[in-house]
């Protein structure tokens, strides 16, 4: 290999970092050209077209499933909470409609969230995120060119804690697609539940969604993450929730966009993280500079 030149130096790098994190044995992305790396993207760009999730089980290292724990109860209590109900699609409901329909159903919402800016640089999730070798991986897997991490200071890479007795209701994402990796399994509980492409563009399924809501779970999946497990998921048509659980739940998201330069909306982030950062400000003036709503 010609290492003359800092690209080659800082590959080499992140090889480096990769090696020590991911079970290279089960994902060899350190092989892109293998008939074995072909395969595990191939895997996942099935499950994904099939079901709108992959599931990749012992992704990282089994000596570093205990770190990736502690890291992560390390930094729960930093989890900023807000209780609130919410409609599945995190709007405003619509008096026209009744109030058994989706549009109107308002459920409780009770997890957090801990922002990327209170997690420490040297967290393993924190270099997972930002390796660009495993970010080539996930934008193979979801079929993109590439995707970027989030230029949003506290949003992008974020855990979500659930401790016992909270939760997250039915919902669908404002993402296309999510990454999400377990840092602590709960002891009981906690199931990933999903119904693959429940809506469509130009189709939201009221009648199924409703059924879901009303506890019919027939067309509902169940995955179980355990710690060091990873799931690569297409939020945004297939209606999700997280089963209360046993034990605290502790699950890395990482969120990547399909351009450069995302940052959150002001409300939004406010309401998620408790605070917006300068960047935020920034952002929105600018938006709206430029004429356009929202
Ligand atoms: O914690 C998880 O597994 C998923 C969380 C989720 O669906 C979300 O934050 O939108
Ligand atoms: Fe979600």
């Amino acid at each position: 290999m010609n290492l003359t030149n800092n690209q080659n130096l800082n590959m080499l790098s992140e090889l480096d970092s990769l090696a020590l994190m991911i079970n290279m044995s089960d994902y060899p992305l350190n092989k892109k050209e293998s008939a074995a790396y072909k395969q595990a993207v191939l895997a996942c760009q099935k499950q994904l077209e099939s079901d709108g999730c992959a599931h990749l089980p012992n992704f990282i290292r089994e000596d570093k499933i205990e770190l990736i724990r502690e890291q992560s109860e390390n930094v729960s209590h930093l989890a900023h909470y807000h209780e609130n109900k919410v409609t599945p699609y995190a709007t405003e409901g619509n008096p026209e409609l009744g109030e058994n329909h989706p549009v109107n159903r308002y459920q409780q919402f009770s997890n957090g969230f801990v922002a990327k800016d209170l997690l420490p640089e040297q967290m393993i999730i924190k270099q997972l995120y930002r390796n660009t070798i495993f970010q080539e991986f996930i934008a193979e897997c979801l079929g993109k060119d590439k995707i970027y991490e989030y230029a949003d200071p506290i949003a992008g890479l974020v855990i979500n804690a659930m401790p016992e007795n909270t939760s997250l209701p039915w919902h669908y994402d404002t993402n296309e697609f999510i990454v999400s990796l377990m840092t602590r399994r709960p002891e009981e509980g906690g199931e990933f539940q999903y119904s693959p492409g429940l809506r469509q563009p130009g189709n939201e399924n009221y009648s199924e969604v409703q059924n879901i809501l009303d506890g019919d779970l027939t067309k509902v999946k169940s995955l179980t993450l355990n710690t060091g497990d990873l799931q690569m998921f297409k939020g945004r048509f297939s209606m999700h929730r997280v089963a209360s659980c046993k034990g605290t739940r502790l699950c890395a998201l990482f969120g990547y966009a399909e351009k450069p330069g995302m940052i959150g909306k002001i409300k939004r982030t406010k309401d998620v993280y408790g605070r917006v950062t300068e960047a935020h400000i920034k952002a929105e003036q600018e938006t709206r500079e430029d004429g356009l709503a929202g």
